[in-house]
């Protein structure tokens, strides 16, 4: 069953920014507990754009090690785009220019991790260091836990709440 069958026949071919933080352009040389098979950044974004070709949008893939270049990026796609997926990566727990870049937008934003981040860093960090998103209370929603696939479900749920006029009309923070 094709995925477009979820949107109408004349669905808007929505713009999406997927950006991806410092470490994901390491894709294929990380933990495969955490990150799985997968072997580069270019197979995710692959994925990725297989998907958004399947639901009839457009995505816009940006990486870097560099929370300037991803600032420029936003601040660049800012008007020319509907909305983002962001995996902060090595931006989530301190990322607090691109959050605010993001926010300024007024984009709907959804933060997607390979990892269930809340049992990630309630594992790994030490007691004294305690670690959550910066990009959670702003972001428009959540997918996480499901390594390669929080990317399709990010971008599937973003299409169909874009294609939602209610759904916008409660603006890109909801409850
Ligand atoms: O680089 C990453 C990747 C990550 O965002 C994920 O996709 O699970 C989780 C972060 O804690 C980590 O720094």
């Amino acid at each position: 069953m094709p995925l477009s069958r979820f949107r109408g026949p004349e669905a808007t071919p929505w713009r999406i920014g997927v950006i991806d933080g410092p470490n994901m352009p390491n894709l294929g040389h990380r933990s495969e507990t955490i990150y799985g098979p997968i072997k580069s950044l270019a197979d995710l974004q692959q994925l990725v754009a297989e998907m958004a070709d399947e639901l009839g949008v457009s995505v816009v893939p940006f990486a870097s090690n560099h929370e300037g270049e991803i600032l420029d990026f936003i601040h660049r796609t800012a008007r020319g785009v509907d909305g983002y997926v962001i995996n902060p990566a090595g931006l989530t727990t301190y990322g607090e220019a691109t959050r605010h870049a993001l926010d300024d937008t007024t984009k709907p934003v959804v933060e997607c991790h390979f990892a269930n981040t809340a049992r990630h860093f309630a594992e790994v960090s030490p007691p004294q260091l305690v670690q959550q998103s910066r990009f959670t209370y702003t972001a428009t929603g959540l997918v996480m836990g499901l390594r390669q696939y929080s990317y399709l479900g990010a971008l599937l749920a973003l299409t169909l709440a874009l294609d939602d006029p209610d759904f916008l009309a409660g603006g890109a923070r909801r409850h």
